[in-house]
């Protein structure tokens, strides 16, 4: 399966195929012409893909950087080491860098291939569920601060996107669903039959059997987003529905006691609480919602007061203007935004 993001000079393609890694020499030597490649992966990825990845480059002068695995390595500080490793290799403006990993690598990786030397080529391998579904398509790079989430970061588009979800054989349960935590968020937004259809499968195993179709139809409600909003003003925002809340959960236990998706799991309960609570939702989505994250394992609340989160919410990057956007949802497969203060989620004794 193919999709096209359209997006003029960076226009680019993704790819979904079961066993594309096998092959994945092949696609770049049909996009990339230059000498040398850096890989960029981690210490659980790497030793199971990265060594076919290399052998496949034989015929180009590969570098690889390995860094610790989980999201403390998406981290400002991590950057100096990595360019020194590519300025050691002498890569330079017509040479390519790879992503090979999850959310984190994608994210970095893609941060690094942004800024050294003002920019170089990059390709996106994402083998995590989440990466697949959501983080590897959209150009958002970024790295964290301990005052928050991806606070420094910038746009910057693959040459494609190779997703082969043979990789999810070797994930982590734990990152399963962790990754299910974005999918139940497109069906939440975009598709009520998505949401509908997740609600259908009795374990991971059975939903692996349309895992392509299920990554087609996440990646392709991103592409339509990305499209007519790639710049994060408008339709984009609704991609961080459940964010606001996870991103300060996350930043809140130092980017290590909640993953990714279980925090913007916990997100979305708290922010359509609120909103259901106000009569901004309609009644019962609150608990449709968390019915489909407790049958996927995911956490409903991490029971924390919720002024502990409003200054880490004061970074959010949906605060223009100094007011605060939140997405809410009308129902599910339908959200709008609304403007308020950061007092709004006072509104919850626990999130
Ligand atoms: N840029 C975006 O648009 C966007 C979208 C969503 C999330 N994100 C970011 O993505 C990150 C989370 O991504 P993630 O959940 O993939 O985390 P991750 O990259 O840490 O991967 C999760 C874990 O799975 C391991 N792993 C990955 N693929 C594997 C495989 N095939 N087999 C065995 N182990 C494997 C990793 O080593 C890691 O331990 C967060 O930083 C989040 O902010 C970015
Ligand atoms: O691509 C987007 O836009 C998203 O919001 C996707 C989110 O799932 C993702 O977590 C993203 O990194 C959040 O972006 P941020 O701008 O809130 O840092
Ligand atoms: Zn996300």
């Amino acid at each position: 399966m193919k999709l096209h993001v359209n997006l003029g000079k960076d226009s680019y393609d993704i790819i979904i195929e079961k066993g594309a890694l096998e092959h994945a020499g092949d696609y770049i030597k049909d996009v990339f012409k230059g000498r040398k490649i850096a890989i960029i992966s981690d210490d659980n990825v790497f030793p199971l893909y990265g060594i076919s990845l290399e052998n496949q480059l034989a015929s180009y002068d590969v570098t690889t950087i390995v860094i610790p695995h989980g999201e403390p390595s998406k981290n400002f500080e991590i950057l100096p080491s990595i360019y020194s490793k590519l300025l050691d290799a002498k890569l330079t403006r017509s040479d390519l860098i790879i992503a090979l990993g999850g959310g984190v690598i994608g994210d970095l990786a893609g941060f690094v291939a942004s800024t050294y030397l003002r920019g170089v080529k990059f390709i996106q391998m994402p083998t995590s569920l989440l990466a697949q579904v959501d983080s590897s398509v959209g150009g958002k790079v970024a790295v964290d601060l301990p005052e928050g989430k991806n606070l420094v970061g910038a746009f910057k588009h693959p040459l494609f996107v190779l997703i082969d979800p043979l990789t999810l054989k070797t994930l982590d349960p734990h990152f399963i669903t962790d990754g299910m935590g974005e999918v139940i968020k497109y069906g939440c937004i975009k598709d009520r039959a998505l949401f509908d259809q997740l609600k259908g499968y009795k374990d991971f195993k059975d939903l692996y059997q349309d895992i392509d179709e299920i990554i087609y139809k996440c990646v392709d409600i991103k592409r339509d987003v990305v499209e007519k909003d790639l710049f994060d003003f408008g339709d984009r925002l609704c991609l961080n529905f459940g964010h606001t809340i996870g991103h300060a959960i996350e930043q809140y236990y130092n980017f290590s006691k909640y993953s990714h998706g279980e925090a913007v799991a916990i997100g979305m309960v708290a922010i359509t609480k609120i909103s259901e609570a106000n009569k901004q939702t309609k009644e019962g989505t609150t608990a449709e919602i968390e019915e489909v994250l407790t049958h996927y394992h995911l956490p409903l609340a991490a029971h924390l007061d919720p002024h502990v989160l409003l200054e880490a919410i004061s970074h959010d990057k949906k605060n223009f203007d100094s007011q605060l956007s939140f997405v809410l949802l009308d129902e599910i497969g339908s959200y709008k935004i609304y403007k308020g203060d950061r007092d709004y989620i006072l509104q919850l004794k626990e999130v």
